[in-house]
């Protein structure tokens, strides 16, 4: 259903006051060819009613003739950014980038980040953007947890399905996304909920049950028949099943990278305004999949790169896996328990 530019002017309004957004700060919106325009006319009209010095950056897109897929998170690594030192050079400068392009886990992204300006991701449809415009409450929501995930050393992960996960934490920080960017030098994505980690490099061992109803991104499927991914000092060794096993696996052999294969993020959902159902409900391009994301009470297991928390590998190769219904301890102390999080009492 269509969102109104006021709805969408006060959205960003919203966003950008959480962001800390003050009169005179300069914000580049970075704009590609699949902006939404919607999206751009509201954020330059809420930004500038603000009183900031606004400009947009738009970049040619790459990676269309590698990519498989359309979606901007499927193909990772160079961006319209890479050896652009133009464009790099205007987003450093910023106070503000507002992400319309999606520079996720590039290089240069840190490289930006690390001179302190704030980058906000914002690619999802208008709609999902105001249905789930963050809130403080969201914030409290999703630090308690990255807290939780902070003090863990390992993170168990098991299902009815047959999922027994077991990852060793502590290499890598806990990244909190909770929907704006309070903080110099803090990237979020707009719109979100969710806390994940890394496991330690290697670490992860068991295996990982896709059941019927999990879905795959950016395949933007719920499967159809259980995928059984046996997990081995951190990589995912072998990915059994149906034909839902088997277009999962000639996609990541597409790539021809072992990395591909290789457990990134795990974490689990906590926004209460994203719905397990949405994506069934959107055509496939239209969105990337956040509220799958970002569901309450699911487990985000992710296959492929880990520069984004640190690490040091890096593959075009991004499968991200909410799964329902599991069980997810930290240190034997439950966090999400058959696919309901658990509030902790300090939590409040
Ligand atoms: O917001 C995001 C989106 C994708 C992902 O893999 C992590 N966080």
């Amino acid at each position: 259903m269509p969102i109104s530019d006021y709805q969408l002017v006060e959205a960003w309004k919203e966003v950008l006051t959480l962001s800390r957004l003050e009169p005179g700060q300069s914000v580049t919106i970075l704009t590609g060819a699949a902006t939404h325009p919607q999206t751009l006319a509201c954020a330059l009209i809420a930004t500038q009613s603000m009183g900031a010095i606004v400009n947009r950056l738009d970049l040619p897109p790459v990676n269309g003739e590698k990519a498989l897929s359309r979606d901007a998170l499927a193909y990772l690594g160079e961006t319209p950014l890479t050896g652009n030192h133009a464009a790099i050079a205007a987003l450093k400068a910023s106070d503000l980038v507002l992400d319309l392009m999606t520079l996720l886990f590039s290089p240069e992204q840190h490289e930006i980040l690390a001179s302190g300006t704030k980058i906000l991701l914002a690619v999802e449809p208008p709609e999902v953007l105001v249905r789930m415009t963050p809130t403080l409450a969201d914030r409290t929501r999703v630090l308690a947890a990255t807290k939780r995930i902070e003090n863990a050393r390992e993170m168990r992960v098991t299902s009815a399905a047959g999922t027994d996960l077991t990852c060793p934490m502590g290499e890598f920080a806990a990244i909190a996304e909770y929907g704006f960017v309070d903080a110099p030098g803090r990237w979020d994505h707009w719109p979100s909920g969710f806390a994940l980690t890394f496991p330690d490099e290697g670490g992860a061992n068991g295996r990982i049950v896709i059941d019927r109803g999990d879905i795959l991104l950016p395949q933007k499927r719920y499967c159809s028949e259980p995928i059984v991914l046996t997990v081995e000092a951190g990589y995912a060794r072998r990915i059994e099943g149906g034909v839902d096993a088997d277009l999962l696996r000639e996609y990541m052999a597409s790539f021809g990278d072992p990395e591909a294969f290789a457990i990134s993020h795990i974490g689990w959902g906590l926004q209460k305004r994203a719905y397990w159902s949405t994506l069934g409900l959107y055509d496939r391009e239209a969105t990337l999949g956040m509220d799958a994301r970002a569901f309450d009470g699911n487990f985000l297991f992710s296959l492929g790169p880990n520069n984004e928390g640190g690490g040091k590998r890096t593959t075009a190769c991004h499968i991200d896996v909410p799964l329902r219904r599991c069980t997810v301890a930290l240190d034997g102390v439950e966090v999400v328990r058959n696919g309901k999080t658990v509030e902790a009492r300090d939590d409040h």
